[in-house]
């Protein structure tokens, strides 16, 4: 059996609690479990008919312990009995799938190699709901999330994204509009040569639609493609549950990892996301998130004598990692920075490639920088990756982060603050998203400048002791 793991793209849209404790979990009572007749609140009425629809049109069991329901995260899917780690909970067919495949083929044809992959399934979306209740895909298209529900920072208003000003998910979300307006553009024709098919869409819904898809759909080799009933499973950050494609049996499938009683709601891992991403293409985000990081951009000041010599050497000598170069945010200046569990100086510290940044940042002569070449063909031809033979310069590189990173948080403290007296006008929900990515942001910040304070003190230390 082949099991390969797809590229996690999902996204989605309600979250009308955003403090939920982590597993929803809803005790139902196992008698009436046992006999299938779930009658508690949480099961949701809409979809009873939904799973046996769609096992009818697959022509194959999708599962036999699941149901779907309603949480503070939307619909969801529940545990309709006793689940164990390992089971497979779900396995849905490529054949009920879907993906561009589904679009017509004269339709599919004008559409140009220059529209984005969500845009082209968002048109697929476009065309069924159009179609209403005579589309084959009605039950999964009628179901989907609302406009008015969904909260991916592309739907903020300008005062909603002042909040956020200070990370960097207020220009990603900036980016992502304009993306979707240049699909729109580079769509519109199409929609006008089947007016029968689209008739009169506009923007919104086209946004929308590529919100839908950005936030639900799986990415693989072959494209995007979305998965009814799997697509309700709403995302934990430590859950190690994901959808699997399992191309020799031609199906999607999930595996628990965990024991679930009756009743509970089962949640799998999108992906490891920091909560700026969740709340650019999911529409939500984690009170508490392990894969938060802050995205940092230094530069060389204008005013600094060196900064064509440092500009040149640093386009020469930062040679990013394969991981780097692959990230369409990769620039010579631009940093991520995680958590630093270990103020001690234990673990990763802060990056690298931001330390070796700021090293080249505090050289004030010409000789300094000759020195730092110099020792790159010494060593590993890395510039700037050990330590300064100056203790004093290498302490001031490393406070100059540190005082950095300390006005970084200040700033998203200031925010924090003011967000009490903010407009009525702002959804609670998104001010809570905002408390949360700023206070994640805080927290990195916070725990990165003490990393770097302590490497100080040691440093310092040190040359008392070698003096
Ligand atoms: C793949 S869909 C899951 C099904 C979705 N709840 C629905 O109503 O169709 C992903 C969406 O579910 C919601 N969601 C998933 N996990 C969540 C979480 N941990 N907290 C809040 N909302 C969540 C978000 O709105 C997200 O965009």
């Amino acid at each position: 059996m082949l099991l390969r793991a797809r590229l996690t793209n999902l996204c989605c849209s309600l979250r009308s609690v955003l403090n939920a404790p982590r597993h929803s979990c809803i005790h139902l009572k196992l008698s009436s479990l046992a006999n299938s007749q779930v009658s508690s609140s949480f099961l949701d009425n809409e979809c009873t008919d939904f799973l046996p629809w769609l096992e009818r049109k697959s022509g194959s069991r999708i599962s036999s312990t699941l149901c779907i329901g309603k949480s503070s995260y939307g619909r969801s899917l529940f545990a309709s009995k006793i689940i164990q780690t390992g089971d497979c909970i779900l396995q849905v067919p490529y054949s009920v799938q879907i993906t561009m495949d589904n679009l017509c083929p004269e339709i599919r044809s004008l559409i140009s190699d220059e529209v984005g992959n969500i845009a082209k399934l968002a048109i697929v979306i476009l065309v069924e709901q159009k179609s209403g209740e005579v589309s084959e895909w009605d039950p999964y298209i009628s179901r989907l999330p609302l406009a008015g529900e969904l909260h991916n920072t592309i739907f903020w208003s300008e005062n909603e994204l002042e909040m956020i000003c200070h990370s960097s998910v207020y220009q990603e979300t900036a980016k992502l509009k304009s993306q979707i307006k240049r699909d729109f553009l580079a769509v519109s024709p199409v929609f006008e040569c089947f007016p029968q098919i689209f008739g009169d869409f506009t923007y919104t819904d086209f946004m929308h639609a590529c919100a839908l898809v950005g936030s639900r759909a799986w990415g693989s080799m072959e494209g995007l493609s979305l998965i009814p009933f799997a697509d309700f499973l709403n995302h934990e950050g430590v859950s190690e549950a994901i959808v699997l494609s399992d191309d020799d049996k031609q199906c999607s499938e999930v595996v628990a990892d965990r024991d679930y009683a009756p009743g509970e709601q089962v949640l799998i891992s999108y992906g490891k996301f920091s909560n700026a991403t969740l709340m650019l293409d999911f529409g939500f985000t984690l009170p508490y998130n392990n894969h938060d990081e802050v995205e940092i951009q230094l530069d060389i000041p204008r005013s600094d004598l060196l900064h064509d010599m440092k500009i040149e050497l640093l386009q020469q000598y930062l040679v990013p990692t394969t991981k780097e170069m692959n990230s369409s945010k990769y620039s010579v200046n631009t940093f991520t920075i995680k958590e630093v569990r270990s103020a001690r100086g234990k673990g990763k510290g802060v990056p690298q490639s931001l330390r070796a940044f700021a090293r080249i940042l505090s050289c004030t002569t010409p000789q300094e920088l000759d020195d730092l070449v110099m020792e790159a063909a010494k060593t590993d031809g890395r510039l700037a990756r050990r330590p300064l033979n100056n203790i004093n310069k290498e302490i001031q590189a490393h406070l100059m982060l540190s005082s950095l990173f300390t006005q970084l948080s200040d700033q998203r403290i200031a925010t924090i603050k003011s967000l009490d007296s903010l407009s009525p006008s702002i959804f609670p929900v998104r001010k809570q998203m905002a408390l949360d990515l700023l206070g994640g942001e805080v927290r990195i910040l916070k725990s990165a400048s003490t990393w770097l304070e302590n490497y100080c003190s040691t440093l310092r230390l040190q040359s008392i002791e070698d003096y």
